[in-house]
């Protein structure tokens, strides 16, 4: 077959491909681990199940500032140590005990006295109650000077265990924290600060080779001479895959030059082994598609897939290694990430997680090609979706100014406006 001939494939059927290439390759992926602190494990899968080495909470505290009591001595008639006098019968007169801030272990609360805690501090032995100090009398704390003898009304009739966070009531000792696969968050992440751990086991990031591909593309911040541009995939892509739990072994512009790219590609893995090769460019019908110039002849295919942009396409190994080719304009490196990438990863690794997909309105009409499925951008909100830019596939400002990702699928034409469409949000 000449590497020149095109074949179609629908999305559904690219992506599988993309899920098939990479399985075999990131299967193994899952049993690669490194040990990290808990901030450099943010957004990180979870290696293994992690149990709870304490509980939480450790001990029985107060979820109140107030009073800490034995409900039996709030439960009947006055002690003998209050002042009956103007108290109403609700109201039962304890002796005032020595305060405990958080952060202490306090005596035992002798029957009969009520201690002042704060929220968080240690309940002390034999108080299972606390009454708030909004409903005692007097409703704020004495003075750390406290007269002798000094007492408290508090309401009659309290439960134990009122306002008493009790010992592991959010997770005990030995029990399941959080399970393998599960995707590190500020929430996870907290809890595991809260049980006392300070580094986490996860997978390992998958090494990807990445490549942008044409003699016209020169590196952010170098100068540009006439009909050149800045590569906005490197970095594009790189953002993705990070995302994805990848890490770029290495990545580099390539000329168009297909003497010496297969060589040249194969330094490179040597020198950063890496579990994909992904390029950007050189894939289309010019005169200088530099990828599927050197790789059609091997392993690698390229074809069209029934979608817009990102319709052409290169998939493949290269000496056994999963090679993906994007086409080169940005728009089409995202949408190709999206639709193929993304989706492939998550089901295989975990991350990145999937897109959100609603149906939303269309603000106007839109015209879509026959028998594609075109993505456009557009800027979501309260189920209307507005579109950004038109369909070209170089717009990477409309891009960057956009919230979502707008389907009008193959059998599409004409969408008006107001029809249902469906959205992926990007946010
Ligand atoms: N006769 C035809 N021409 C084209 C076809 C076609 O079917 N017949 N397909 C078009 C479509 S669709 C796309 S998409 C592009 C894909 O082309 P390539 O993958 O070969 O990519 P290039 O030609 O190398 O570049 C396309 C475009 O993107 C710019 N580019 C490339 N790399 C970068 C980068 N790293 N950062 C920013 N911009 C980049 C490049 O300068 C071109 O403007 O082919 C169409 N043509
Ligand atoms: O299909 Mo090309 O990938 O943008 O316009």
């Amino acid at each position: 077959m000449s590497s020149t001939q095109t074949r179609t494939r629908t999305v559904g059927e690219h992506q599988q491909q993309v899920q098939a290439l990479l399985a075999g390759r990131l299967h193994g992926h899952a049993a690669r681990t490194e040990r990290l602190g808990l901030e450099q494990a943010a957004g990180r899968v979870l290696a293994g199940n992690v149990a709870a080495p304490r509980s939480l909470p450790p001990f029985a505290n107060s979820q109140m500032d107030g009073y800490a009591v034995r409900a039996s001595d709030l439960a009947a008639a006055p002690p003998a140590t209050s002042q009956p006098a103007a108290t109403p019968s609700s109201t039962v007169q304890l002796r005032v005990a020595a305060p405990i801030p958080a952060g202490t272990a306090a005596p035992a609360l002798a029957p009969g006295t009520a201690a002042p805690i704060m929220t968080g501090a240690m309940l002390p032995a034999g108080a299972d109650a606390v009454v708030p100090i909004e409903r005692a009398v007097p409703d704020s704390f004495y003075p750390a000077t406290e007269p002798e003898g000094a007492t408290v009304g508090l309401p009659s009739g309290v439960p134990a265990g009122q306002f008493v966070r009790s010992a592991g009531s959010d997770i005990a000792e030995g029990t399941a924290a959080l399970a393998a696969g599960t995707r590190l968050g500020a929430a996870q992440l907290g809890l595991l600060a809260g049980l006392g751990v300070d580094s986490v086991t996860v997978r390992a990031r998958f090494p990807v080779l990445l490549l942008s591909t044409g003699d016209e593309v020169v590196e952010p911040g170098q100068p540009l001479a006439p009909g050149q541009i800045h590569d906005a995939n490197t970095t594009l892509l790189a953002v993705s895959l990070r995302e994805a739990g990848a890490e770029v072994a290495h990545s580099r512009i390539a000329a168009d030059r297909p003497e010496g790219f297969l060589e040249q590609l194969r330094h490179d893995l040597r020198r950063h082994p890496a579990d994909l090769v992904l390029t950007s460019g050189g894939i289309s019908k010019g005169a200088y598609e530099v990828v599927r110039q050197a790789l059609g002849a091997g392993g690698v295919q390229f074809l069209s897939v029934a979608m817009q942009p990102g319709g052409p396409q290169g998939i493949g190994t290269v000496d056994g290694i999963p090679f993906l080719a994007f086409p080169g304009n940005p728009v089409s490196c995202l949408v190709s990430f999206e639709m193929f990438l993304r989706p492939a990863l998550t089901a295989l690794t975990g991350l990145p997680v999937p897109r959100r997909k609603v149906q939303a309105r269309l603000t106007e009409a839109a015209a879509s090609p026959p028998g594609k499925l075109q993505l456009r951008r557009g800027r979501w909100k309260d189920g209307q979706v507005e579109l950004i830019g038109g369909p070209g596939s170089h717009l990477i400002h409309a891009l960057a100014s956009s919230n979502a990702l707008v389907e009008l699928p193959e059998d599409t034409e004409h969408a008006a406006a107001g029809s249902e469409v469906t959205v992926w949000l990007l946010d």
